[in-house]
């Protein structure tokens, strides 16, 4: 039972922590305080060399810090200093009797398990980073919040020391405090079970380990969700990606930002080139590349101007003055890039409603997950980098070989399409997209749409499309309206009638033998 006993003075203070820093600014205020400081061999050392008086933990437990640091608390006069909850007189007793004095604070960080790993160490330097002694003496003090604060965030010694010197933490303190401190060796653990789970994750299941976890932290409440009467929040993974952003401007990100925020960034990160991709519900209006921003935006928004309006934009290059200059002309609900110039934001900060996100790119997952009721599906990402992406492993199925500029158009047709929900068929010309068509339950309708979006400009156009042509009908349609290349898996039983009809049409058509649908 955890007794609310109000308000706690604090008398004795427990510290051991891998991360030092603010340790002696702490340790100053704690001592200044008269707490009583005891501290384990590290974290002892460097208190009592910055002069603040600090009792080793071996003074407590009698016993001498042993096997490498593998024990060092872990000993009943710590774990009962931890866990006796000083609103029960039978515990107060039989501290008192066993001559064991209580903690009233543990501060605590452990051993850098996940910095470890990630620094590409041993597999037994990573065993050793794994923190026993640590987790056990948060978990303890978190139990017993009645009696004991933890703190294992270094950002929060400031306030350590405010309530301190104001007294003692409040019951309601350590309880937020308890919740932290179970999210923290929660996070940890999981940290280490993933990775154990994958350094054994057998070879005959395709490398998919048995055990997978993973935390998020909430970083924001966010105003609702993909509609208004639903509520919605973000949460953080330690992954890299759009929800650690840097919001420059704007107004606070909706739901649907950040969904469609996260197509355009993977659409614009896709390429090499300075790309722009201007996205609405989740599909691409404009997708294009350029010599710079400037020309990519003019060229993706060309595309289709009307979609355009109120959409979300990313582009993979810092944004320049002229960028803005021309994003500015348009509603626009988001705009992210790797930077903006210093003219370009003072452009696009003079628009109250429009959001600027800051995100350098960054290597994308390899792994996606997509839950689904009861479940998550995992699969390795759809990279643009199988065999079938390389034009150079096209196969020529009919029609002259591509000249130059054709096959460039044509392999950004290939690339582009996996910004483009499935049925996928993508016009494009001069390195933009000119029509597309998607998120249709055939490939004649997303065929029709990707024609009539483009309009004159399907004439002399390159087509691309997400997976084979079932029937010749989809490609018919293409090049009836004057596609004169087109680009796509090939494969299926069909494939005779496709190509004969891509034959009579007179157009070229290459088979990549790779898929790429996204649903
Ligand atoms: N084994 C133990 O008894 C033990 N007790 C505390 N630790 C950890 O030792 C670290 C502090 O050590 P030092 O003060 O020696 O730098 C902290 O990260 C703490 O979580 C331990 N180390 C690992 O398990």
């Amino acid at each position: 039972m955890s007794t609310d006993l109000g308000r706690r003075p604090v008398r004795r203070a427990l510290i051991g922590v891998s991360d030092k820093a603010g340790l002696l600014d702490l340790a100053t205020g704690l001592h200044a305080a008269g707490v009583e400081i005891v501290s384990t061999g590290g974290t002892a050392k460097a208190i009592a060399d910055a002069g603040v008086p600090v009792t080793p933990v071996e003074q407590v437990t009698g016993f001498p810090e042993s096997l490498d640091g593998r024990v060092k608390t872990l000993h009943p006069h710590v774990h009962a200093g931890l866990l006796a909850d000083q609103g029960n007189p039978d515990h107060v007793e039989q501290l008192r009797k066993l001559d064991i004095a209580a903690f009233d604070l543990l501060v605590v960080n452990l051993y850098p398990f996940a910095q470890t790993v990630a620094s590409g160490a041993s597999f037994e330097d990573c065993v050793e980073n794994i923190d026993i002694g640590g987790p056990a003496m948060v978990r303890a003090a978190a139990k017993n919040h009645g009696s004991v604060a933890v703190v294992v965030d270094p950002a929060r010694y400031g306030w350590v020391l405010e309530r301190v010197a104001d007294g003692g933490f409040e019951f309601e303190d350590r309880k937020r405090l308890a919740a932290q401190a179970y999210a923290h060796t929660a996070a940890y653990d999981t940290a280490v079970a993933s990775w154990f789970a994958s350094a054994y994750a057998p070879a005959d299941d395709a490398g998919f380990p048995d055990f997978l976890g993973a935390t998020w932290e909430r970083a924001d409440v966010l105003r609702y969700g993909e509609n208004p009467h639903q509520k919605a929040a973000l949460y953080k993974s330690q992954n890299p990606g759009l929800a650690h952003a840097e919001q420059l401007h704007g107004k606070a990100m909706s739901y649907n930002n950040y969904v469609d925020t996260d197509a355009a960034r993977r659409a614009a990160y896709d390429f090499a080139e300075p790309a722009v991709a201007i996205i609405k519900h989740a599909n691409p209006c404009g997708l294009a590349i350029g010599v710079d921003v400037a020309e990519a935006h003019r060229k993706a928004h060309a595309c289709d101007p009307v979609s355009a309006y109120g959409g979300v934009i990313a582009t993979n290059r810092p944004v320049s003055r002229e960028a803005a200059e021309q994003i500015a002309e348009v509603f626009t609900e988001v705009v992210l890039a790797p930077d903006f110039d210093a003219e370009a934001l003072e452009i696009l900060q003079r628009k109250k409603n429009i959001r600027l996100l800051k995100l350098p790119a960054a290597p994308a997952s390899p792994i996606e997950f997509r839950p689904i009721s009861g479940g998550v599906l995992l699969q390795t990402a759809d990279a643009i980098d199988a065999d079938g992406d390389d034009p150079a492993n096209w196969k020529l199925a009919t029609g002259a070989p591509a000249d130059e500029q054709t096959l460039r158009d044509l392999e950004f047709a290939w690339r582009s399409l996996r910004a483009v929900k499935s049925n996928a068929i993508l016009l494009a010309s001069g390195g933009a997209t000119v029509g597309v068509g998607m998120g249709q339950v055939n490939r004649v309708d997303s065929s029709r749409l990707a024609v009539s979006r483009a309009g004159d400009r399907a004439k002399g156009a390159v087509g691309a499309s997400d997976a084979f042509f079932p029937f010749p009908d989809g490609l018919e349609v293409l090049t009836e309206a004057g596609v004169r290349a087109i680009v796509q898996p090939g494969g299926s039983v069909h494939d005779p009638e496709v190509i004969a009809a891509a034959e009579k049409a007179g157009v070229t058509m290459y088979l990549t033998g790779t898929r790429h649908f996204a649903h």
